[in-house]
């Protein structure tokens, strides 16, 4: 069931549309990201989904609520993570737990969420003398206080060393195992793909695909590789002419054929070589990563 609903949401400023007619769903339960470069108006979507932000024309709807319309229920049920400038600096962990709480109807147990955030040991440090992973881990419990069924983390591991961004995504991970909806932010697309159930690609203000991230890497053009060399020599044209081939090369001695493809192109040649009683040694079917398909989504949406 569907928890966000975003249908032809636009945001324009100054006359210039920054979010173009964006639409996705997310099911409850799921991590859900939105990838996408620099200004391809991911935040303002999501500011859309939290209700700070008021859309141009579209529709947005959280458990069934507008936003903006419902702004005081959905921030019951819309967990969203502060900036580090709305935090002050010499309040400490504590402090901050907290004054949150008091904000809601049903906080969590104050103790309880420190502790699965590894914070329990920091509960009297000002917020100004903890580490970029600490904050983090206090901005996700912040956004967890209020007991939500949503939580939107925007960018959450930038900025971290990679130790710092493993233990945030297993946190990220036990808050999806715990029954709260993640709309995740990521510039990471190993993070996309190892966090996220999918993920919506979203380029210049418009989503330009949705899919998982191994549905994203299995679509797209030349994404499989497969190569194999031939009992028998097959015809170029056959390979050529394969569902999905991009390219096909016959070469060295033994006539090792490589067609770069799709998961239809994979499936299409152990159907050529069945068709021609041709065996295949050494078959190799490889993925290229999110990274390449991410970079061909959004050099193929200019
Ligand atoms: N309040 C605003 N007034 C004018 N332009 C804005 C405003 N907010 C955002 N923009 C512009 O809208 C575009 C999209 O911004 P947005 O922050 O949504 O992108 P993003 O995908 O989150 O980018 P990044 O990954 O760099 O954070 C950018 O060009 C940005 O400069």
């Amino acid at each position: 069931m569907s928890i966000i609903e975003v249908h032809g949401v636009r945001k324009a400023y100054g006359g210039r549309a920054v979010v173009d007619g964006v639409s996705f769903t997310v099911d409850e339960g799921e991590i859900f990201g939105i990838l996408g470069p620099n200004g391809a108006g991911k935040t303002t979507t999501v500011e859309c989904v939290e209700g700070l932000r008021t859309p141009d024309a579209g529709t947005v709807r959280v458990a069934g609520l507008d936003p903006v319309a419902d702004r005081q229920e959905v921030t019951h049920l819309l967990g969203a993570q502060l900036q580090e400038s709305e935090l002050q600096p010499k309040l400490t962990v504590r402090e901050a737990l907290e004054l949150y709480s008091a904000f809601y109807r049903h906080p969590a147990d104050r103790d309880a969420l420190a502790g699965r955030l590894g914070l329990d040991g920091h509960l009297d440090r000002r917020f100004a003398q903890l580490s970029g992973g600490q904050k983090q881990r206090l901005f996700i419990a912040l956004a967890l206080i209020g007991s939500p069924r949503v939580v939107v983390l925007d960018e959450l591991t930038t900025g971290l060393d990679p130790r710092a961004r493993r233990d945030t995504w297993r946190l990220i991970e036990e808050i999806r195992d715990g029954g709260v909806t993640v709309l995740l932010v990521t510039h990471f697309m190993e993070e996309a793909r190892r966090l996220c159930d999918r993920i919506a690609v979203i380029d210049r203000g418009r989503v330009v695909a949705v899919d998982t991230p191994g549905g994203l890497i299995g679509a797209a053009p030349g994404s499989t590789v497969i190569s194999f060399t031939p009992s028998q020599p097959l015809a170029h044209a056959d390979l050529r002419a394969l569902p999905g081939a991009v390219s096909a090369e016959v070469s060295g001695p033994g006539g090792r054929v490589v067609v770069q493809g799709t998961d239809e192109t994979a499936n299409a040649v152990i159907t050529l070589l069945a068709r021609h009683r041709i065996t295949a040694r050494h078959l190799r079917v490889t993925e290229a990563g999110l990274d390449d398909v991410f970079l061909d989504l959004t050099e193929r949406a200019s």
